[in-house]
């Protein structure tokens, strides 16, 4: 499709966006600055490539200002003692054990009154529907109808995050998460990129730049946070659609679709690309780095430990299940094979 024929052919949602937007805006009483910026940067061209390929960079989303009062708020919140630190979920003989990641501070807003008072203007946004709206509108197949906001403080010294999901469909109805960044003295040296992990394409490396919205499949994207050696703020908004609508388009069943013969080999990679086989397919495909970044991301302790058992053996049953297909997830990295992919 050409360019100008595919914006006239978005022009009526996106008059119907901003309608809306106005209408939300009226009843939210919100910071105006906030639903005028989610209106001009959530363009169609942006939910295509969300859409297409699983995730989309914006930069330039509220201006500086208003990026500097947002720091300001997150800095404010870590410094008064509102954050806790963030853990990652160790789940091990039917039991969820936590392990706390090194120099990473957290806050929830919908959970904490206080927080939210220190903090008016990420409230705000959170209280925003424009974003969720705008997404909406131009990819049909979501219906987002809730959302929820975290804000980060990384310390530096290393802070990061090991490589995972947002979430799982099976689990609830997160769908988009979009990260905003604050952090306007941003250097290469710094560390602290989001590395998204888009198999079968090669991973990637966004810097976390001040004013800069980074929007993916919180479901099918891979992603985790290299070592940061200097504090770095940001906020995640997830935005979700409730559990019903989420539960509707769940995927046919794999065994429908296992290829009745490995050498089939479009088949096998459509097998593979299925969402719920494709998650394994990942963890091979990037198992050291998995565990190198399960080990950076938590101190030494007896959990970190499980956690890397945990990780080898899970890596060990999934190369042995899917071993008569390995070929073919060699050809899948090196683009000689393709399958669809569906990120939302
Ligand atoms: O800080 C980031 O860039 C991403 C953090 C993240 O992946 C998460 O909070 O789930
Ligand atoms: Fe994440």
């Amino acid at each position: 499709m050409s360019a100008s024929l595919f914006a006239a052919s978005w022009q009526r949602p996106r008059a119907a966006a901003r309608l809306l937007a106005q209408h939300l805006r009226g009843l939210a009483n919100v910071a105006p600055d906030v639903t005028t910026a989610f209106e001009r940067v959530i363009t169609p061209e942006v939910a295509e490539h969300l859409g297409e390929k699983g995730y989309a960079v914006v930069d330039g989303v509220f201006g500086a200002d208003v990026a500097r009062r947002l720091r300001a708020e997150v800095v404010g919140l870590y410094r008064a003692g509102h954050m806790h630190k963030n853990c990652t979920h160790l789940v091990k003989d039917n039991a969820t054990s936590l392990v706390e990641k090194s120099h990473i501070h957290e806050a929830e807003l919908t959970l904490d009154s206080g927080v939210q008072a220190a903090a008016p203007l990420c409230s705000a946004l959170n209280a925003d529907r424009t974003l969720a709206t705008m997404l909406s509108l131009f990819l049909p197949q979501l219906t987002l109808d809730s959302q929820a906001i975290k804000l980060q403080y990384n310390e530096g010294g290393g802070g990061c995050f090991p490589i995972h999901y947002d979430s799982d469909e099976q689990l609830d109805g997160r769908r988009v998460t979009a990260i905003f960044y604050l952090n306007p003295d941003w250097k290469e040296a710094d560390g602290g990129q989001l590395r998204l992990y888009p198999f079968p394409a090669a991973p990637l490396d966004i810097a976390p730049r001040e004013d800069r919205l980074v929007l993916f499949a919180s479901t099918r994207m891979a992603h985790r946070v290299l070592p940061a050696t200097a504090p770095r703020c940001c906020f995640t908004i997830w935005l979700s659609q409730s559990r019903r609508r989420a539960f509707v388009r769940q995927a046919p069943s794999l065994a429908a679709l296992e290829p009745a013969s490995p050498d089939d080999v479009a088949a096998a990679a459509r097998f593979l690309m299925h969402p719920a086989v494709r998650q394994h397919v990942s963890k091979l495909a990037y198992a050291e780095e998995w565990a190198r970044s399960l080990e950076e991301s938590h101190g030494d302790s007896g959990s970190r430990a499980a956690m890397l058992e945990q990780h080898h053996k899970e890596v060990d049953i999934i190369r042995r299940s899917l071993a008569k297909y390995l070929p073919v997830v060699e050809q899948l990295t090196k683009g000689q094979v393709a399958a669809p992919m569906q990120w939302l």
